[in-house]
């Protein structure tokens, strides 16, 4: 294509940061989000190279479509998903994605049981995410190379080629554990030299935990009484350190099950209730927790320690 009249000679970047809503985006990234200091960092990153590169492009500079997909690597509930659609939100603020919705799959949304069915269910998946992000959680299940007739390898052949040929409106994230997804990379590079964009998602510290418990009890119109808050930092201290500990999600967990207890505690006591003890967690609620008797091993039979 020649210039054409409208063609632009300049662009103000900062104008272009702030009306294309990238700026709100990563503002609420950052106010949403408790600590993930370096995933932040990051994603600011990729926000300047998108919207150099829609620059450029307006400009006449480059026509290719840069290469989106992305690895989101880190133990469970540190954030990858939530991350994720912050991320389609950018994708699709700056134009790269028609929709910016976000499709969430596990191998089995892939694969198919039987001989024929991997195909179709790959496909269907792939029509629902177009426009948007395919986010893959623990993508590395999809090949299991103790068995060479897996149905999982049909779904990486339709994913590789996809994430080829339409990369100009489908952006996929595969996420995981870092050493199984290195794995996963390495035994099928056609993924490791498709994806552009790596990104480590950290544990989150003792500290961060209990911010993020206060923000999740916040926003829900909820608060810790001083017994609350204390017995919650030494649930979080112990819990850590507890098999299928998950960031994040076991705290959200941790505090549905101390809503429950506070509801029951303020139906058996009966009579009256005032706004204030409807919204306060306190230590009574927190104690009576699995994890101070010997962690959650002896948790594993009720459906809400599913972690
Ligand atoms: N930094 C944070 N601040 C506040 N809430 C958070 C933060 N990180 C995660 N959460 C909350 O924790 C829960 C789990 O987060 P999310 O699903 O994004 O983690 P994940 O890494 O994708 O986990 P998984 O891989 O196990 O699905 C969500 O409810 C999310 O809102």
């Amino acid at each position: 294509m020649t210039d054409t009249p409208e063609a632009p000679q300049r662009i103000d970047l900062g104008a272009e940061y702030e009306s294309s809503g990238v700026a709100e985006v990563l503002r609420e990234l950052d106010e949403e989000l408790i600590g993930l200091a370096p995933v932040k960092q990051r994603i600011r990153e990729t926000a300047a190279l998108l919207l150099v590169d829609r620059a450029r492009r307006a400009l006449g500079l480059s026509q290719e479509t840069p290469t989106l997909h992305m690895s989101f690597t880190g133990n469970p509930g540190t954030g990858k998903t939530t991350v994720a659609r912050k991320m389609a939100g950018l994708l699709y603020r700056l134009g790269y994605v028609r929709k910016g919705h976000l499709v969430s799959v596990t191998r089995d949304d892939l694969v198919g049981q039987y001989i024929g069915h991997t195909a179709p269910k790959t496909k269907e998946v792939l029509k629902k995410a177009m426009g948007g992000v395919l986010f893959i959680d623990e993508a590395y299940y999809l090949y299991k190379p103790d068995n060479e007739r897996d149905y999982g390898q049909e779904a990486i052949e339709i994913l590789l080629q996809v994430m080829e040929n339409n990369r100009d409106d489908l952006v996929v994230i595969m996420a995981g554990y870092a050493d199984r997804m290195d794995r996963f990379f390495s035994a099928n590079p056609g993924f490791r030299s498709r994806i552009a964009h790596h990104i480590e998602f950290p544990d989150y510290s003792e500290e961060e935990l209990g911010r993020i418990a206060g923000t999740m009890l916040g926003d829900q119109g909820y608060r810790l009484d001083e017994g609350g808050r204390a017995a919650l930092e030494e649930y979080i201290d112990l819990r850590r350190t507890q098999p299928h500990f998950a960031n994040a999600r076991s705290i959200r967990n941790a505090l549905d099950r101390a809503r429950l207890r506070q509801a029951n505690r303020l139906f058996e006591a009966g009579g009256v209730v005032d706004a204030d003890a409807l919204s306060t967690i306190s230590e009574a609620d927190i104690r009576p927790s699995r994890v101070f008797r010997g962690g959650l091993d002896a948790d594993r039979a009720a459906p809400e320690a599913a972690e």
